[in-house]
């Protein structure tokens, strides 16, 4: 029995999956984001363990005799964000997220250091890692002459089950301090950026074992104490992993609080003026390229709080067919945007609202919105000389069957249906920890999934939201100008 821990932005989700990695059950525990000001995002390291914690004791409760055969436990996770420890191992501050704009000045003047791109590979956008450091040094000067130690979200988790500090390469790709085609920190990108190589964990392959679960915390969590946790991935190469995109051609879009246009590439070809992200796969000797749109999901929870809904109550309505494009447009720039505008200032709105709007066309627009932004992200992904000819879909709004048939038609292109499509990224972390406990390959692991239903575009609807992305992206420039 293996286990996979995904720490998404809204929660925690335990997947546990039989040797065969054929999932046994999961159990998920919601997290909460603080934004203490605008631009601001951050969450307390603490609330991850107990939200970890938690989910691991409703999967031992579901199915007691699995999870005391449990070998390995594997790590995914929210990317980018800054958890800094200090000497003695204890966190500093909040934990600052990968949607946290406040560092965009520092981004810029690292972005216009000269290196700094070719090395990494990727524009430094203000919620990857290194610009944050620089916010604190300006900020919190005395928080920042403390840390000793700077984790990812995951990694942080790693190091509460086992006691050891350590990375792996997929997550430390986005914080800009890792040469990304040689898989290893860049003793340049850390003078350029004002760190210490001694500041940086061990970073090991995706695959790689980080140590044996603490005794102490395998009898509180009543599990067995040879549990082995494994390294893992960001969620986006996780999740790559749980869908079995592994090669050239391979793809997937998901619909997490972030958007994300991911291809598989075969060899390591950066081209940050696209706003694509170039990023290390968490198996080794491969990478992968992604757009990523800074809110998807989060744009529909944001509607579901003013309107006192749920996600779901506001994609019910619209039924499992699209029909015609909506006349009202959603910019879906709530925070900022990285693919492909690198902008941290715009923000979204909402165009041609009239007396008669209601909370469904509000719905409405906001799907077409991220989906516009998403065909944004795949036009950006082509030039990257990605080649796409289907996706599939994951992610929480994947749940919605009218969302997935509105992206294959603005996408143009069929979108797949995997049968366990929502475990995504945890699946790919237990699939990582099935690897490097066992040693199997990667490869007879890290299977397709079979496909529940493929959804092709509406050809009848292509060119009327064709139009309509058009008037989508024409309003940019307008938001751009605004004060
Ligand atoms: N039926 C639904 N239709 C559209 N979106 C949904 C539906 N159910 C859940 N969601 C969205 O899915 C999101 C969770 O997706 P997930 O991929 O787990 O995100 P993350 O990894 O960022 O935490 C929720 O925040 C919610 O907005
Ligand atoms: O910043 C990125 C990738 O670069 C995001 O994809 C985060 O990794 C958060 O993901 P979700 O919570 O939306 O899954």
């Amino acid at each position: 029995m293996f286990a996979g821990l995904d720490l998404g932005t809204s929660g925690v989700r335990a997947l546990l999956v039989g040797d065969n990695g054929q999932p046994v059950g999961v159990a998920d525990v919601a997290l909460d984001v603080q934004h203490l000001h605008p631009g601001w995002s951050e969450q307390a390291p603490d609330a991850w363990t107990q939200a970890a914690a938690e989910a691991l004791a409703q999967l031992k409760q579901a199915h007691p005799k699995e999870m005391a055969q449990l070998r390995g436990i594997g790590l995914s996770g929210q990317m980018h964000g800054a958890t800094l420890l200090d000497e003695a191992g204890k966190v500093l501050r909040p934990c600052i997220l990968w949607n946290d704009t406040r560092s965009h000045e520092q981004a810029a003047r690292l972005d216009a250091t000269p290196g700094l791109r070719e090395i990494s590979g990727n524009i430094v956008f203000p919620g990857f890692t290194a610009p944050k450091l620089n916010w604190l040094a300006e900020h919190e000067p005395e928080t920042f002459a403390r840390v000793a130690t700077v984790l990812l979200p995951k990694d942080y988790i790693a190091y509460w089950l086992t006691g050891v500090i350590g990375s792996e390469m997929s997550d430390a790709a986005g914080t800009s301090w890792l040469d990304t085609g040689a898989r290893a920190w860049s003793d340049d990108l850390l003078a350029k950026t004002g760190m210490r190589r001694d500041q940086m964990p061990e970073s090991r392959e995706g695959t790689g074992v980080v140590g044996t679960i603490r005794g102490d915390l395998a009898a509180e969590l009543g599990l067995p104490d040879a549990v082995q946790v494994v390294a893992g991935g960001g969620d986006n190469a996780a999740a790559a992993c749980g869908v079995g995109a592994l090669a050239e051609g391979d793809g997937f879009v998901s619909l997490g609080t972030s958007g994300v246009l991911l291809a598989a590439r075969d060899g390591f070809a950066p081209s940050p003026e696209t706003a694509v992200h170039t990023f290390c796969h968490a198996i080794p000797d491969t990478w992968y390229q992604m757009g990523v749109i800074l809110a998807a999901t989060d744009c529909l929870n944001w509607l579901a709080r003013l309107t006192g809904s749920k996600p779901a109550d506001l994609t019910a309505p619209l039924g499992d067919r699209i029909t015609a494009p909506g006349r009202l447009r959603f910019l879906p720039y709530l925070s900022g945007e990285r693919t492909p505008h690198n902008d941290s200032a715009v923000r979204g709105a909402f165009l041609g609202l009239d007396i008669g709007a209601g909370r469904d066309d509000l719905a409405r627009a906001v799907l077409e919105g991220v989906s516009f932004a998403l065909r944004d992200n795949l036009d950006a992904l082509v030039r990257t000389g990605a080649n796409l000819d289907r996706v599939l879909a994951i992610g929480g709004g994947a749940r919605s069957r009218y969302w997935v048939e509105l992206l294959a038609t603005i996408l143009e292109l069929p979108v797949d249906l995997p049968a366990q499509g929502e475990f995504g990224a945890a699946l790919g972390a237990a699939r990582l920890a099935i690897c490097g406990v066992t040693g199997a390959a990667p490869a007879d692991v890290m299977t397709r999934p079979a496909i529940a239903e493929t959804i092709d575009p509406r050809r009848d609807l292509v060119p009327s939201y064709r139009d309509a992305h058009s008037a989508f992206a024409a309003s940019f420039p307008k938001l751009k100008a605004m004060p």
